[in-house]
């Protein structure tokens, strides 16, 4: 998957023959990906494909059994995932994963704390940097719910929102983290009808807006086929097709792995 074909070290991200495998089972297989500045790239295949799994290994949560992962040309190899998320990535979960304990306004705050300016020392000193620091944070963490119409939600909890602002706040959320890979696990998963076209043209927004490459998985074709221009679909961890929504709804192979699901 190629996307505004930069030169060899600008790929936001780039997977060289990543495997995974959990003791038997072989969840990715020899998968590969490139994908350039401002790409919005999609990610489908039926349950159990290896979707999430990729995910996963891009942010850090598990490490390739085989293959090299590289954001903006570093490895991510040995890396934990605030360090993944350091050089850059992003995500949201397929279960909306709030902190449900903290303020609206608090969850985009506490994203920021990755990107600290100031140490351990300064902020048991309080010195100067300290304040200058957090109230940068805060001012920033306000305009955001502001751009993003949440800024009445501020200091309500998660759980109190409606289901579809709570996956529009996980995702501002990890737009506060000023990613170049945005990864969206499944973004309009459990909402209905008017909420994906909402979402969609959210997404839109956010390509349009912010200079963030975005990657999504999805089981609302329509919304990868509206979005996407470029469609990788993996089926047993294997890559059976990839291309344009076109290509991709009347390949052989994607077909015969959707048979019998209306979505495709
Ligand atoms: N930590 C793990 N340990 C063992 N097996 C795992 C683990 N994570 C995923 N798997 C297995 O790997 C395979 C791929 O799972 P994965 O969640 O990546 O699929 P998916 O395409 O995201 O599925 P879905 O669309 O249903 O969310 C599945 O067989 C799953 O059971």
């Amino acid at each position: 998957m190629q996307t505004n074909t930069p030169t060899q070290e600008s790929w936001v991200l780039e997977i060289r023959n990543m495997t995974q495998r959990f003791g038997g089972l072989t969840a990715v297989s020899d998968f590969n990906v490139r994908l350039g500045s401002n790409a919005m790239a999609g990610l489908i295949g039926p349950n159990g494909a290896g979707k999430t799994t990729v995910f996963n290994l891009v942010s850090g949560f598990y490490q390739a059994t085989e293959g090299e992962i590289f954001i903006c040309g570093k490895s991510t190899a040995g890396l934990k995932p605030h360090k993944v998320t350091a050089l850059g990535v992003a995500r949201t979960f397929q279960n909306i994963r709030l902190w449900n304990q903290m303020t609206v306004l608090d969850n985009i705050r506490v994203a920021q704390h990755g990107k600290l300016e100031y140490g351990f020392f300064k902020a048991i000193l309080r010195s100067r940097d300290y304040f200058e620091c957090e109230e940068r944070i805060e001012h920033e963490a306000r305009e955001l719910l502001k751009i993003f119409e949440l800024e009445k939600y501020m200091e309500e909890y998660p759980t109190n929102l409606p289901y579809g602002l709570q996956r529009k706040l996980e995702i501002v959320r990890a737009l506060s983290e000023k990613p170049k890979l945005l990864l969206l696990d499944e973004p309009a998963a459990g909402l209905n009808s008017a909420d994906v076209q909402e979402l969609i043209r959210l997404i839109q927004w956010i390509h349009k807006t912010f200079d963030v490459t975005i990657w999504l998985i999805e089981h609302h074709m329509d919304v990868v086929m509206e979005l996407c221009d470029d469609i990788k679909v993996i089926d047993f961890g294997q890559t059976i097709a990839e291309g344009s929504a076109e290509h991709v709804r009347n390949h052989p192979a994607v077909i015969s792995a959707y048979l019998g699901d209306d979505n495709i």
